[in-house]
Parts: structure tokens; C-alpha cells; sequence
């Protein structure tokens, strides 16, 4: 909407010409020389936030650059773009909504009202309620069917209804409360519901049916599945009974939650101007309020809202989700990079990369601009990692000394999450060691001069010194937290939020929609029917042999029924 005002096509601005330039430019320049040419850039390219330092010196840039992007951002308007953010106008223009998660948590300057009604008063309206629950649940005041006291607790969700709450949980490990343990169930494939419910009692679990929309199948085929398991173990009590005293419903629809059987008073809403990935602030959050205690979970809120002011306030040059945008766009769009790794050096952070991926590729993911035509350039990585230190141990060769760049994140934290000595710093030291190495790397004579140390003949140093260069050049960022709390980490959680805003305002696209999701759940439901039997004209020749191939298997049609299809001689064994 702000486009009339700014530059309609971005790509066509001078300021991207110059970008272009200057990709090639710094494509050249060896990235462990910027420290020695700019004294201060260690200092100067990072920021200390309350809660962490961002370092984002060893990046593939120099000081021109930065400006260029921030000159860049200013004219693709993003301090506009980010004003009608918090003021909740209808910034998700494909859907005509909104987008008010920092509603959620506290970061908004001033309430917005949407059709009338205050945000903030419904949102903490929300809050009471689950805050209640909360203690009741941990309390010992909610009961099964026969009486028994709720001590587990099942989150049947998938996508944003499951990843945050999962997350937080899992990173949060030290600061559990209560003794009620939390299960996620997320797949339609059975194994999963099969093997958490194996190990629970149906007269003390209480399930969770989190779901926005409250029709993903994925979700609603356990939920009915979870109905039964509770049928099959208490016959005598009515369907009427098992949900009203066992399910609970976190949606943006509660009529379909209702309707399901949870009681009105078992619904716990959020609303349509929250996207499913930025949900976890909302009472999808519920699961982390059980498993760390509301009050843990209002300091998780507290925290994303320091950095929904920080956004907010800070000027772009000093604003930390907007540097971190404009170096992805900068290594995603001008440098051609199109992978990012997500590297925790927290165990406890084992599933930021699984969630920032959802969080990211299904909100940057695009090829539309703004204004419906072809974006033509790329417009977000595709993030992807895990764990920094069983990382080294499996994918950072690739990292290392494979043509491919790949820009990463390294998150740590100053003080370790255990009381186990030595631990903490080999970790940290892994941790800087691996951003050292990924930016300076070791050339030809620094190997040969190690090779000649242990003895080696100079026939043998010649051959070897190529398979042991290291080019180096790999950039990153270092985010090290002071600790990691709820507070950190809804600090932490917000700064990639914004992060991916700002990305995709810079680049013109809509980052709140996922339309991209939609052709495959349609494909889905219309083949479902179809696998047992029925006609597949108009279906592409793989997936009708698919399809065949499963009802050979599964007995589905008679083989008489078939085409004959010709089996291949098994190969010799391969490893
Ligand atoms: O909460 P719901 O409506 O079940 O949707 C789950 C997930 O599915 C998606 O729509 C993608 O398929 C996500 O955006 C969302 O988080």
C-alpha cells in the first residue's frame, strides 16, 4: 500500500544497481582482511541488547555496503512498512488482515482495535483465562473421567500449533514447573500418536487440540483418534464425557472447536490477525505454560516484547532484526547465497532450526512481488542446521571446503544450562572456533609449513596441501545470549519474527500469507478417497503407478485388476 509512495520496483532502483556492483566487488575481497583494514569493526559491527550481543563482523561486507542496504531498506520504505506493523494496518494485503502477534506479548506503542474491540483487552482477557488453567492443571484440580488426577498432557498440532510450543519447551528445560509432562503429537502417520500414547494412562491425559483453522486434517484425524483411544479404555463413559472432561481446544475457530465436543469453557482462542507461525505468544502457548509455569511463560512474552520496542525505536543502523534482514538479503539476493544455517551451541536449542524454517521459508518463501508480477530474484534462503557441535561432526565439512557458500548463525550462551564442569567452555570454544575457521581458513603455505613440522617429504607435502586448504571467506553471525531464559529467548524468537519482516518488506513480497501450502493439502484430500479404489484418469502416469503399486501391495485390488509391470532383478548389496 506504501509502494505509490516509495520505490515501486526495487529492483530497478539505482541503489540496487549499486548493490549489484558491489556484490561483485566484495565476491573478491578476502573477508579476514576487513578486520585488519577497519581497526573497530568488531565493535562497530555489532550490537549489545539486553539480553545478547550480536556480532555480525565476520560478514562478507564492508562499511559502504552497510550503508548502501540500509539505503536500500529506507527506500523500499521499511520504516513505513514498520509503523503500519504496530499500528495493525492490513498489512497482510492477500488475506485483508492485520498482523498483530507483538499484541500478543506487550509490544505494541499503543492498542489497535480491530472491528471495535480493543486487541489488548481481549488478549489479556486470553491470558487470565489460561493462566487459570494453568493452575488448576498444576494444582491437581483437573480431573479424567474417573476421577483421576490430569498428570499428562498431549498437544495435537502440527506447523505453527506445534513447532513454537515444542521449541520453547525443549529450550527451556531449566526452568520446568509443576509435575504435569507434555507430549507433541504433530504427524498423521499413526507411529507417532501410537508410541506417545503407549506410554500414557487414558484416565489421567488430557489432549490439547491445537489448530487455528481447526480443520487440518493432520490434526483433526489424531484428535479423533485420541477420542477413541479414550473410548477404548473407558467404554462405559460417553463420547459427550471423555471430551468434555479430557480435551481442550487452542483455535482461532471456536464454533469448529465446539462443535468437535470441547466445552466452551475448555476453548482457548487467538484470532485471525496472528499467523500460525508467529503463534507460539497466543494460547498455543499453553503447552509452555504447563510445562514451565505462566509465570515462565509471561517472562517468554516480556522478552519478545523488549524486542518488539527495540525494533520499534531503533533506528535502522542500530536495530538488530533490520541488520539481520539486510544481510540475508544481501547474501540471498546479491551474493547469490541461497542456503543459511541455524547453528545452536545449546543443546536446549536443538529445535530453532526446525522452527525458524517454518518461520522464514513459509513467510519468505515467494516468488510474487507486492504487486502480483514475478519477483525475479530470490527472496529467502532456505535455512536449514541443527546443533553446532554435532553439526561439526556431520554437515560443516560441506561448510568448510565446499565451493558452496553458506552463511550461518552461531547462538550460544555465556552461562551453561547444567552444573557439569569443563563442559561449558569446550563448547564456547568450539563455537568460536568454528566462525574463526569458516572466515580465515588456512591457505597453501600455512599447510605445507604444518606438513614440513611433522616431517613430512616434499613430494608427500605437494600432494596433500590441496585436499587440506581451508579458503575460508564462510561469513556469520554470532548471537551470545547472556543466558538462556524465557526471556532471552522470546527476546531471541522475536528478533528472527522481525527479522523475516523486514526481509520481506526490502524485497517486496507479502510474508504473512502461505498460499504455497494450500495446492498440496488440496492434492491430498482428493487422493485420500482414491487409494483404495476408484478411477485414476486425469492423474499424471507417476502417480497413478504409485497409486497402483499401493493397492497391489495392500491387497486394495485384485491383481488381475493391475497392468503387468516389470520387476527389475535385485542389485548386488549395497551399503
Ligand atoms: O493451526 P492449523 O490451522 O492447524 O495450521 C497448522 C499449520 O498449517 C499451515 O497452514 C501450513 O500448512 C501453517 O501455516 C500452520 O501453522
Amino acid at each position: 500500500m506504501q509502494d505509490a509512495q516509495f520505490h515501486s520496483s526495487i529492483s530497478q532502483s539505482a541503489i540496487w544497481k549499486q548493490l549489484q556492483a558491489r556484490a561483485l566487488e566484495m565476491k573478491k575481497h578476502r573477508l579476514a582482511d576487513f578486520f585488519a583494514e577497519d581497526p573497530a569493526r568488531a565493535s562497530d559491527f555489532s550490537l549489545e541488547l539486553p539480553e545478547f550481543l550480536l556480532d555480525y563482523s565476520k560478514n562478507q561486507l564492508d562499511r559502504r555496503v552497510l550503508v548502501d542496504l540500509l539505503h536500500l531498506a529506507r527506500e523500499a520504505g521499511l520504516e513505513q512498512w514498520r509503523e503500519d506493523f504496530f499500528a495493525g494496518k492490513p498489512i497482510n494485503a492477500t488475506e485483508g488482515r492485520p498482523v498483530l502477534h507483538p499484541a500478543l506479548r506487550g509490544g505494541l506503542a499503543e492498542d489497535v482495535e480491530i472491528g471495535g474491540v480493543s486487541v489488548t483487552s481481549v488478549v489479556s482477557a486470553e491470558l487470565g483465562r489460561l493462566k487459570e488453567f494453568v493452575v488448576l492443571l498444576h494444582n491437581g484440580d483437573l480431573t479424567g473421567y474417573s476421577g483421576k488426577r490430569i498428570t499428562d498432557v498431549v498437544n495435537l498440532g502440527v506447523g505453527g500449533s506445534h513447532l513454537g510450543p515444542q521449541t520453547a519447551i525443549e529450550a527451556l528445560r531449566a526452568h520446568r514447573k509443576g509435575d504435569v509432562a507434555v507430549h507433541f503429537v504433530s504427524n498423521v502417520d499413526g507411529a507417532q500418536l501410537t508410541d506417545v500414547l503407549a506410554g500414557l494412562d487414558a484416565e489421567s491425559t488430557l489432549f490439547i487440540v491445537s489448530s487455528k483453522t481447526f480443520t487440518t486434517s493432520e490434526t483433526m484425524t489424531n484428535a479423533r483418534s485420541a477420542l477413541k483411544w479414550l473410548q477404548r479404555a473407558a467404554p462405559e463413559a460417553s463420547a459427550e464425557t471423555l471430551l468434555g472432561k479430557q480435551f481442550v481446544a487452542v483455535t482461532a475457530s471456536p464454533e469448529a472447536a465446539q462443535k468437535f465436543g470441547v466445552l466452551p469453557e475448555r476453548v482457548f482462542r487467538f484470532w485471525d490477525w496472528v499467523g500460525g507461525r508467529f503463534s507460539l505468544w497466543s494460547s498455543i502457548g499453553l503447552p509452555i505454560a504447563i510445562a514451565c509455569g505462566f509465570e515462565n511463560f509471561r517472562a517468554l512474552l516480556d522478552g519478545a516484547a523488549s524486542m518488539d520496542r527495540h525494533f520499534r525505536e531503533a533506528p535502522l543502523e542500530a536495530n538488530a532484526p533490520v541488520i539481520m534482514a539486510l544481510l540475508s538479503v544481501w547474501y540471498c539476493t546479491f551474493m547469490g547465497y541461497p542456503a543459511h544455517a541455524v547453528l545452536p551451541y545449546e543443546q536446549a536449542l536443538h529445535m530453532l532450526p526446525a522452527y525458524l524454517q517454518q518461520a522464514d521459508m513459509e513467510s519468505n518463501g515467494k516468488s510474487v512481488s507486492r504487486s502480483g508480477a514475478d519477483v525475479g530474484y530470490p527472496t529467502g534462503p532456505l535455512i536449514w542446521g541443527q546443533t553446532g557441535i554435532n553439526g561439526q561432526h556431520a554437515f560443516y565439512q560441506y561448510l568448510h571446503q565446499s565451493p558452496q557458500v553458506v552463511p550461518a548463525d552461531f547462538i550460544g550462551s555465556v552461562t551453561p544450562g547444567h552444573e557439569l564442569d569443563g563442559h561449558h567452555e569446550i563448547l564456547l570454544a568450539n563455537m568460536f572456533a568454528q566462525s574463526q575457521a569458516l572466515m580465515n581458513g588456512v591457505d597453501a603455505e600455512s599447510v605445507a609449513r604444518e606438513l614440513s613440522a611433522k616431517g613430512l617429504s616434499q613430494e608427500e607435502i605437494k600432494r596433500l596441501t590441496p585436499f587440506k586448504v581451508h579458503r575460508g571467506g564462510k561469513p556469520s553471525n554470532t548471537i551470545l545470549l547472556k543466558e538462556l531464559s524465557p526471556r532471552s529467548l522470546g527476546a531471541l524468537i522475536a528478533l528472527y519474527e522481525h527479522k523475516i519482516f523486514a526481509q520481506g518488506v526490502v524485497l517486496q513480497i507479502y510474508s504473512f500469507d502461505q498460499w504455497g501450502v494450500e495446492l498440496g493439502k488440496g492434492l491430498a484430500n482428493k487422493l485420500e478417497p482414491k487409494l483404495a479404489s476408484g478411477a485414476l484418469e486425469g492423474e499424471d502416469g507417476s502417480t497413478v503407478q504409485l497409486i497402483e503399486y499401493y493397492r497391489r501391495i495392500t491387497g486394495a485390488v485384485t491383481p488381475a485388476e493391475l497392468p503387468e509391470v516389470e520387476v527389475a532383478e535385485p542389485a548386488g548389496e549395497q551399503a
